[in-house]
């Protein structure tokens, strides 16, 4: 509600995903590496032989694969969703991640965001390097073409359908290589490849494994391959059946070239992972540009979260959230505290500070380093108002034209407490009051309200967004150059639904204002 435009707001959502701690948040499900969490039932189940981080490269795979780079359409666009009743789809790894994504998609935040965050994360947080985390991906609303490669499938259809996706032979064995270093092939999807004997103890779906670190992404597989020791480079390798030995066919298509190169060292196997897994993300449908990487940097790991503006009556403006401090590679270690200054919304610099002191609570996923969370709150006149702040030398761009008003605006009743590991699913009646404070010297009579609220579509479990709920905002009051607006809607959602939704607010006639409340659940 505060940010500049729409983009940022993506970033912020993601970037709130892949860096916050949070005990039931998005790195719940492959935390530890070995985990499988079943996302029917809402709990880990680690009886299976099952492993969602896995289970999250291999559903980027096979979204992906069906690109076709000379038309441009298909590659990473949740298109699976549509896709699982497919032969070459067969397993439950693929509804296993849409489900589990479903907790945080959202009207800024598409599936096919989330699928490359699953890979990103399942990577970084195994033991590979960090891929470059990217986000504006679309949706597909449909099936794509099919050709996902099977262990049954030829060599040269499985080289011709990987070069429509734009990955040469070489690109093809690395990919692969990549992909096949954690978790395996299971007896239950899979008895053409592995015996019945492969289901034991906590095996009930018969994984055999392709390395002995099956929860570390690392070069295992391609040692075990290339030097003839372990698993020998796993089932489809080593499986009797001739025929589904698919990765031996790929790996010595080139005489076994690459995946000797592959074997050299970790750092090149992980460069090289890092390369074109980094691809294979970022194969989409034209036409719609990604962002600049969320990652930070020594020079973008200081970033603002989780902020609120508000404003009174008596016309006293609030800013409060937080900084977030990622100590990457190569930048200071986290400050005691920080200065957060008002840029107002002329764009003068203010003398107005407030000294953000580093919590010792909030320590983040410290994927790229120790990080830390600096809480503040700015109090300033609405005359004066905000165009940004400034932190460290570092100036953050906001807006005030149009924001909900917190202070003035609450929803009830309170929903079941957000994690991934209960159920959602019951429905309540949630009424939502909210105020809008406008910038304005022409106000309107009234503003619209949009609700993005996630749902269910057919032929896929990921849901998809209905704007179809608005609400018009009549106006109550103004205070300095703001004027009030303010709607009571009352709508039947599930708890699920409820932390998805969002809503956008304009004045008539306008494009939506950039909105991005959470009506219900301010805090996520
Ligand atoms: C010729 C290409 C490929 C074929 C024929 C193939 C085939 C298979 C098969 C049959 C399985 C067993 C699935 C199960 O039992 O649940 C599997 C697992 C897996 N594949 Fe591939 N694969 C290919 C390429 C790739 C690529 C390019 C990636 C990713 C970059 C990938 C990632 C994975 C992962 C992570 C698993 C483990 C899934 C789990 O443990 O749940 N595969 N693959």
């Amino acid at each position: 509600q505060y940010l500049p435009n729409a983009q940022a707001l993506t970033i912020k959502e993601i970037q709130h995903l892949y860096f916050d701690a949070a005990t039931h948040g998005f790195f719940s499900a492959i935390t530890p590496c070995t985990n499988y969490q079943d996302p029917t039932a809402n709990a880990p189940n680690n009886a299976l032989g099952m492993q969602t981080a896995a289970e999250w490269i291999r559903t980027a795979f096979h979204d992906f694969v069906t690109a076709d780079i000379y038309t441009e359409t298909g590659g990473l666009d949740a298109s699976i969703g549509f896709e699982t009743t497919r032969a070459e789809n067969v397993g439950p790894a693929f509804n296993d991640a849409l489900l589990f994504f479903s907790f945080f998609y959202n009207a800024r935040v598409s599936m096919s965001d989330l699928i490359a965050l699953g890979v990103v994360t399942a990577v970084g947080n195994c033991g590979g390097l960090l891929i470059p985390m990217k986000t504006g991906r679309l949706d597909a609303t449909a099936a794509g073409p099919s050709g996902v490669p099977e262990p049954e499938t030829g060599i040269t259809a499985t080289l011709n359908q990987f070069s429509n996706a734009g990955f040469n032979g070489g690109d093809t064995i690395a990919l692969t290589a990549c992909g096949h270093t954690m978790g395996g092939v299971h007896r239950n999807s899979f008895p053409q490849v592995v015996p019945a004997s492969s289901v034991g103890p906590n095996n009930a779906d018969g994984r055999v494994a392709f390395d002995e670190t099956v929860a570390a992404f690392d070069i295992g597989t391609v040692n075990d391959y290339v030097h003839g020791t372990g698993a020998k480079g796993g089932p489809l390798v080593t499986t009797t059946n001739v025929t589904v030995q698919s990765d031996l066919r790929l790996y010595s298509s080139d005489n076994n070239a690459t995946i000797k190169q592959l074997a050299q060292s970790s750092s090149y196997f992980e460069g090289q992972c890092q390369g074109v897994m980094q691809r294979m993300i970022e194969t989409i449908p034209c036409c719609t540009p990604l962002s600049a990487p969320v990652d930070p940097t020594t020079t973008t790991n200081l970033q603002p979260a989780a902020l609120y503006l508000s404003v009174n009556w008596k016309g006293t403006m609030t800013l409060s959230g937080f900084m977030r401090y990622i100590q990457v590679t190569g930048a200071a270690a986290p400050p005691a505290s920080l200065i957060v200054t008002l840029i107002n919304r002329a764009g003068k610099t203010t003398t107005t500070t407030a000294t953000a002191t580093k919590s010792s609570s909030d320590t983040g996923t410290g994927l790229w380093g120790p990080t830390r969370s600096y809480p503040f709150t700015l109090s300033f006149p609405a005359t004066v108002g905000l165009s940004g702040i400034s932190v460290s030398g570092q100036t953050f761009q906001l807006q005030d034209t149009m924001f909900v008003v917190p202070g003035m605006s609450n929803f009830s009743p309170t929903p079941p407490t957000f994690s991934t590991t209960s159920n959602l699913n019951t429905v309540s009646t949630y009424t939502v009051n909210m105020t809008v404070a406008y910038l304005t010297t022409a106000p309107p009579a009234s503003l619209t309200a949009t609700f993005s609220i996630p749902v269910p579509q057919t032929g896929t479990v990921s849901p998809t967004i209905d704007t179809s709920t608005t609400a018009t905002l009549k106006k109550i009051g103004t205070t300095g150059p703001f004027v009030f607006y303010s709607a009571i809607i009352s709508k039947s959602l599930s708890a699920k639904q409820v932390y998805g939704t969002s809503v956008d607010v304009a004045a008539p006639g306008q494009a939506a204002g950039v909105m991005f409340f959470k009506p219900f659940n301010p805090a996520a």
